[in-house]
């Protein structure tokens, strides 16, 4: 009986993989394609920016939504029932496609493409790996060597555990092909910069490397790969793989987010330069939710990566929908303190009232 074929699309907070998704979906050439889509931070923001995608492949019940924690995490809980559902309606399918939170490590959630209930029905047919060009080529994945090595001088002690480092290598080391996204953002010397750090990152195993933009590739470059990378994901281990040798689960300590609420925004631009300042000082890793705005009946998109900010009017609030503002922050585990959280909760409320709060952060 043939398999259905079934894409990872992974990448860090940020990169573009529901922008690259939303974009298969809108040109699937036709093809029958079931989504589940997982982020970290359970505002489901992705699932619903992709059922609004006007494709009608994206109609709500080709996409579903695992919002309970890291799709690597819940695989037995949430992702095996949601693959067995959609086995039974495998007459329907052409392609399933599994967009991961931005934190998810590839390697567990592959692997449980070998459960025996799943083998017999679906084969991976690639990893899709979409990488930040402008972010990579900045650094922001690659700790600073000199300042390392420095502040290793002051800390013999210091562990070098970078959880960007490690993340963005595990989700290259997963991959079947990388998609080298922002393409619009970053010159030659960049994008060399970002296919360097890729292939570094690789560890020495030849990778098919595209550049895009907003995404936009053929779906004939995404789908069909054929890779059957649950016979292979065993010789990619992740980092925490290979550190814990037995097994040990792994958790996503190194990450928290909360759900910050808001009244109508004020000012759009007034409140887009404030949250921009505040993402750069309180070291914010992802923002990404939906706002209301005074007067205006359309619902305002906020994403925000890292301090690169963009805002736009998606559709009408719905009649009797709550028009709130609600945008998930998403930073490292020892920035988010819970007094950071306050801290940044009462600036989003005060940027949306078109106030400057009085205190500035610690
Ligand atoms: N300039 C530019 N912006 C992009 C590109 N691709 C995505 N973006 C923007 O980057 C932001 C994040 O895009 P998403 O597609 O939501 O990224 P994601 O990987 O799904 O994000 P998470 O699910 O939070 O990990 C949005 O503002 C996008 O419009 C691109 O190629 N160029």
């Amino acid at each position: 009986m043939q398999k259905i074929p079934a894409t990872v699309v992974t990448g860090f907070l940020g990169a573009g993989k529901t922008t690259l998704i939303r974009n298969l979906l809108q040109n699937a050439g036709g093809r029958r394609i079931a989504l589940i889509v997982n982020e970290f931070g359970d505002l489901g923001f992705d699932g619903d920016l992709l059922k609004g995608c006007g494709a009608e492949t994206c109609r709500e019940e080709d996409v579903v939504e695992l919002t309970n924690g890291c799709i690597c995490c819940t695989v037995a809980d949430d992702f095996i029932p949601t693959m067995e559902k959609l086995i039974e309606r495998a007459d329907q399918l052409d392609h399933i496609v599994i967009e991961t939170s931005g934190l998810a490590l590839p390697q567990p959630l592959v692997a449980a493409f070998n459960w025996p209930e799943v083998k017999a029905r679906v084969t991976v047919d690639g990893v899709v790996t979409v990488i930040d060009a402008a972010a990579v080529a900045a650094g922001r994945f690659a700790d600073d060597e000199d300042r390392l090595a420095a502040a290793r001088e002051a800390d013999a002690s210091l562990d070098h555990d970078n959880p960007l480092e490690e993340l963005f290598e595990d989700q290259i080391r997963a991959a079947d092909l990388v998609v080298l996204n922002k393409a619009d953002l970053v010159g030659t010397d960049g994008m060399a910069a970002a296919r360097e750090a890729v292939e570094a990152a690789a560890g020495g195993r030849a990778l098919k490397v595209v550049p895009s933009s907003g995404g936009r590739l053929a779906a004939e470059v995404l789908l069909g790969i054929g890779a059957g990378t649950e016979d292979l994901i065993a010789s990619r281990r992740s980092h925490h793989e290979i550190e814990h040798e037995g097994g040990v689960a792994h958790d996503h300590d190194d990450f928290d987010s909360f759900i910050a609420e808001a009244g109508p925004v004020a000012d759009v631009a007034a409140f887009t330069a404030g949250l921009r300042d505040l993402i750069a000082r309180e070291d914010v890793l992802r923002v990404k939710g939906f706002a209301a705005v005074a007067d205006k009946p359309m619902r305002l998109v906020v994403q925000a990566v890292g301090a690169r900010i963009e805002t736009y009017f998606d559709r009408a609030w719905k009649p009797g929908e709550a028009r709130e503002t609600r945008l998930v922050v998403i930073g490292l585990h020892d920035r988010l303190d819970g007094a950071a959280e306050a801290r940044i909760a009462a600036w989003i409320a005060a940027l949306a009232a078109g106030e400057r709060p009085a205190s500035a952060a610690a």
